[in-house]
């Protein structure tokens, strides 16, 4: 069993009247990428916020077994955070900042570790007045990652990032969790988390809708096959009549319903019986963000 990290355990915050978190509770273990998903304004960023003691709120912390509260949060120190967007000095290059806060005695190292793990020595030594939203991006993902420390904390980390830089990020963040590393990672774009998070905390309107591993989640989604038969007509009358689900039919087509796992051989003989053919067959598995929306149409009340 693999040791908590960061122990989140009923966070409540109200903005005035308004209360933005209700009893929010979960775990990140060692090693860990935990995916934070939730609609925009559904409280991803006041859950980070609340953790890194940045705002007040009720509830228990401990990061590393270690409460961390609002007033006292020395155990933060090394915890890396990237929140919103990064505030970065526009007249002062990349690599300076990166240089005000490396810690310890190899800081020059350090700095030079993450410019190249981040592949951003072509432009980490102009001013950060010019640089667009990603590079901004990138220097506020390394100013987390600089001191190597064990739990990371990315708010939304792939804003702006294209493509190319994007699966950088999952590469570095899979290199790093495979040396220990812990992370929680919110974001709205399901498919980047898809990619690496191990499991997923799902919030809606400042509750934990969903505690779920990714894999979980994924094969709890709806599977359909889609099949092009000898005479698609007639598929869809003997698949119904022998308990398959029909959920759309044409002469060009007949999508049924299956498990996650289900038997081909079995619907190639109900249909060879009649002599009909399977000519093309193609899965269609509904993805990540299917499955979250359905979860969250559901929660609402
Ligand atoms: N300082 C504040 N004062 C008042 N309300 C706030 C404050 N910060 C956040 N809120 C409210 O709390 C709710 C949650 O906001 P939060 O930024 O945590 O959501 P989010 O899930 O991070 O959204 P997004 O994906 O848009 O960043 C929102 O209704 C927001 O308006």
């Amino acid at each position: 069993m693999s040791r908590v990290v960061l122990k989140v355990t009923k966070l409540s915050k109200s903005f005035g009247k308004t209360k933005t978190l209700h009893d929010v509770s979960f775990t990140c273990n060692e090693g860990e990428v935990v995916g934070l998903v939730g609609a925009n304004g559904a409280g991803k960023t006041t859950i980070m916020k609340s953790i890194l003691g940045l705002i007040s709120c009720d509830g228990e912390i401990l990061v590393n077994d270690t409460e961390s509260t609002f007033e006292h949060h020395n155990v933060l120190k090394d915890v890396g955070a990237l929140i919103e967007y990064p505030s970065l000095y526009p007249f002062m290059t990349g690599r300076e900042q990166l240089q005000l806060f490396a810690r310890g005695e190899n800081r020059e190292e350090l700095v030079n570790n993450v410019v190249e793990e981040l592949n951003m020595s072509k432009f980490i030594d102009k001013l950060t007045k010019g640089y667009s939203l990603g590079m901004k991006q990138k220097v506020g993902v390394a100013l987390a990652l600089l001191n190597n420390p064990k739990l990371v904390i990315l708010d939304e980390p792939m804003n702006g990032l294209d493509p190319k830089a994007n699966k950088e990020l999952r590469t570095i963040v899979e290199n790093r969790k495979a040396k220990g590393t812990t992370f929680l990672i919110s974001s709205h774009i399901l498919g980047d988390l898809q990619k690496i998070a191990d499991r997923l905390v799902i919030v809606d309107d400042g509750h934990i809708v969903k505690k779920t591993t990714m894999a979980d989640m994924l094969n709890s989604g709806k599977h359909s096959i889609v099949l092009k038969t000898s005479d698609n007509v007639r598929a869809k009358d003997i698949l119904s009549e022998n308990g398959y689900k029909v959920l759309e039919s044409n002469n060009d087509y007949v999508r049924i319903a299956v498990g996650s796992e289900y038997n081909l051989s079995v619907i190639t003989k109900t249909l060879g019986n009649y002599d009909i053919d399977i000519i093309q067959l193609n899965h269609e598995d509904s993805d990540l963000e299917d499955s979250i929306l359905e979860l969250l149409t559901s929660s609402e009340k």
